[in-house]
């Protein structure tokens, strides 16, 4: 995940030729609250160094950028605001529609991760209590039935701890779509314990941030990961 307040050109540059060696599936690119409105810049930027898919990530509908290849059209099912359910939704949607980005359907859920967190803040919205598996279960199972097409169990950017492996797979069991899991994965153990757990996708922030260096270290686990599944 790339913030576009936090990721200066050369950073970036950096990072982009090192996702040559070591690749990712996605860029997402967003924030609960951005400051500085470069989306087109950091597009740009992506675009002129790979061909790897380029996903939005938006808190709100001034988020929407027509030149990535698709969108996740969050749906905040872990809360009861009804303008992050629903009503942000209907404003966006005109622009979305002509603006040929795909469109995925997601059932957001934020998750208690110990601290407030800016989502949390800015959506005015509670997230789901850390070690209730059941509650994420049934949210999730609600949002399949609703029709969303993908779940996002997200602790939190920075989160002190990611979401746990217990809830994971409770979600992962009562749900047919992909499972995407962020938050606080900062170490390759972190991340071989979510997918481990069921997450078909990790989303990273603020560890490679920080550390560039986790970039191979969790190319090294998801390789793994991947083999130890295809041959059991
Ligand atoms: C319908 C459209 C286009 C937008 C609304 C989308 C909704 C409902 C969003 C849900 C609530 C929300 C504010 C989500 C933001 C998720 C996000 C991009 C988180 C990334 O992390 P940050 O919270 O920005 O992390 P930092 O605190 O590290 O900057
Ligand atoms: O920055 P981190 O903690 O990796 O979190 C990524 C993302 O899940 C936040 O919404
Ligand atoms: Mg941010």
């Amino acid at each position: 995940m790339l913030d576009p307040d936090k990721v200066g050109q050369d950073a970036l540059i950096t990072l982009l030729a090192r996702t040559v060696e070591y690749p990712v599936d996605f860029f997402l690119v967003g924030g609960s609250l951005v400051t500085q409105y470069v989306h087109q810049e950091v597009i740009a930027t992506i675009r002129r160094h790979t061909t790897t898919p380029i996903v939005l990530f938006p808190g709100n509908p001034l988020h929407i950028e027509p030149s990535a290849d698709a969108v996740l059209f969050l749906s905040l099912i872990s809360g009861r605001n009804a303008e992050f359910l629903i009503g942000q939704h209907v404003i966006a949607a005109p622009l979305l529609k002509s603006s040929g980005l795909e469109i995925l359907p997601t059932g957001y859920m934020l998750v208690d991760s110990g601290t407030q967190t800016t989502v949390s803040y800015i959506s005015g919205t509670m997230p789901l209590p850390h070690d209730k598996p059941d509650v994420a279960a049934c949210t999730a199972m609600a949002g399949e039935m609703l029709g969303l097409q993908l779940m996002y169990l997200d602790a939190g950017s920075g989160a002190r701890r990611p979401v746990s492996p217990a809830m994971i797979t409770s979600v992962r069991n009562v749900v047919d779509t992909p499972l995407v899991v962020g938050g606080g994965i900062d170490t390759g153990e972190k991340a071989y314990e979510a997918l481990k757990a069921g997450a078909d996708m990790i989303v990273v922030g603020n560890g490679i941030e920080r550390d560039p260096d986790l970039l191979p270290q969790l190319s090294t686990v998801i390789h793994e990961f991947n083999r130890s599944v295809i041959q059991a």
